[in-house]
Formats: structure tokens, C-alpha cells, sequence
């Protein structure tokens, strides 16, 4: 059974907002934070933000399965398929801040392999909503394990949080490191350290 949720949308309630446009919404945003939003220089920040916004936040428009575009081959390869360095730009949900930096994606095939470029896709698809590195780096190895059934899939991103560096704690020398290892990446050691040491290989 679906839950209905209880939650009021922003628009429910807050009856000025519902008629207010984003670009509206934007430049009260300015005035809140001090600025005067029809002086020369900010004069079109609101659209900008409005397209910016919309540009960083795509992803919840796509579908992993358009995103694809059948670009699934039946290959006989069952060694292991590594895409690394791949950089990505997401948002923390906390602050609506930029986290970015790269994911390394590893695969054993089990019949079918994906084309390559839809490795990067899939990651922005998912890096372009509002995130948690942790539910990211998730999201990506099941899309990767539902789209080809391989028999394991292992995920690892190492971002940096400009919540933790331009304001917070302030810690500008670390990185966060996450991983999702699914079926023989799980299960199997010697699976999990090919890929951890092929990773760790930087050029
Ligand atoms: N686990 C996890 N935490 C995140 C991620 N992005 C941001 N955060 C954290 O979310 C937490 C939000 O904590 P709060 O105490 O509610 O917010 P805050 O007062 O702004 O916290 P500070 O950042 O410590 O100043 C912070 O610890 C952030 O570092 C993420 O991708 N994964
Ligand atoms: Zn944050």
C-alpha cells in the first residue's frame, strides 16, 4: 500500500508563493540576503539562477532508461570492466551546496556489457539532484546492476564538500570516500581488491 504523505507542499502552504515564478522567488532571495536585485549587475542573476537551477537539478527529469538508449551488447567478456576518474558535480541536500569529484565504476559481466560513455550518464543523472554522497554512490551501482544483471557491480566516489570548506568546520585538506560493492564485489575479496588496486593504479 502507497503512504500518502502528510507533508504540506512549500506551495500548500504558503499561498503567495504558488503564483510567485522562481525567477520571482530568486530575487526576493536577493533582497532577504541584503542586496538590491535591480541594480545593473544583478539584473538578470535571477533567470541565470533559474536556468543554473535547472541545469544542476536535471536529473530528476531523466530516466536512467532513456538515458541508456539500448546501448546494452551481448558480449562474452566475464572479466572485470573498469570506467575510473570520472568527475561529477552534485549538491548536498543539507546546504544546497556544490560536492563534487570522482566516481570509479567496476562491473563483471554475466552476458551483457553497457556502452561506456552511459557510465558517466548514469552517474550525472543521479549527481544532478540533491544528494548525499553516500545515497549517490548507491544509486549509481544499482542502476548499473538493474540495467545488466552482471554479477557484481563496486562503486567508489571521493568527493570534497564545499559545506565543510567554505563555511562549517572549514577543513579544507579532506576528502570523503564512499563505496557500494554489490554481488561477487560483495562477496568475493580477490574481486574487491582487482578493483581497489586497479583504482588506486593512478596512471
Ligand atoms: N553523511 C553525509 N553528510 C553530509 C553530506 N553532505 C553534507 N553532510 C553533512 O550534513 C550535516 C548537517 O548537519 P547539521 O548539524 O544539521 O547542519 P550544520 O549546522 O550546517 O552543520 P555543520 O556543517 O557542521 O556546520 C553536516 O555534518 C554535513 O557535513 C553527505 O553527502 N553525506
Ligand atoms: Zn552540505
Amino acid at each position: 500500500m502507497t503512504k500518502k504523505s502528510s507533508k504540506p507542499s512549500a506551495e500548500s502552504s504558503n499561498p503567495t508563493l504558488a503564483s510567485a515564478s522562481l525567477q520571482q522567488i530568486y530575487a526576493e532571495l536577493l533582497t532577504r540576503i541584503g542586496e538590491d536585485p535591480s541594480r545593473d549587475g544583478l539584473l538578470n542573476t535571477p533567470k541565470r539562477m533559474e536556468k543554473s537551477m535547472a541545469f544542476l537539478t536535471q536529473g530528476y527529469t531523466q530516466s536512467i532508461d532513456a538515458v541508456l538508449h539500448g546501448a546494452l551488447f551481448d558480449v562474452h567478456y566475464d572479466e572485470m570492466v573498469i570506467v575510473k576518474e570520472i568527475e561529477f558535480y552534485s549538491q548536498c541536500e543539507h546546504h544546497l551546496l556544490p560536492f563534487f569529484g570522482r566516481a570509479h565504476v567496476a562491473y563483471v559481466p554475466n552476458g551483457k556489457v553497457i556502452g561506456l560513455s552511459k557510465i558517466p550518464r548514469i552517474i550525472d543523472v543521479f549527481a544532478r539532484r540533491l544528494q548525499v554522497q553516500e545515497r549517490l554512490t548507491q544509486q549509481i551501482a544499482q542502476a548499473i546492476e538493474d540495467a545488466i544483471q552482471p554479477q557484481g557491480v563496486g562503486v567508489i566516489v571521493e568527493a570534497q564538500h564545499l559545506c565543510m570548506m567554505m563555511r562549517g568546520v572549514e577543513k579544507q585538506g579532506s576528502s570523503t570516500v564512499t563505496s557500494a560493492m554489490l554481488g561477487v564485489f560483495k562477496s568475493q575479496q580477490q574481486t574487491r581488491n582487482e578493483f581497489l588496486s586497479l583504482v588506486e593504479r593512478r596512471r
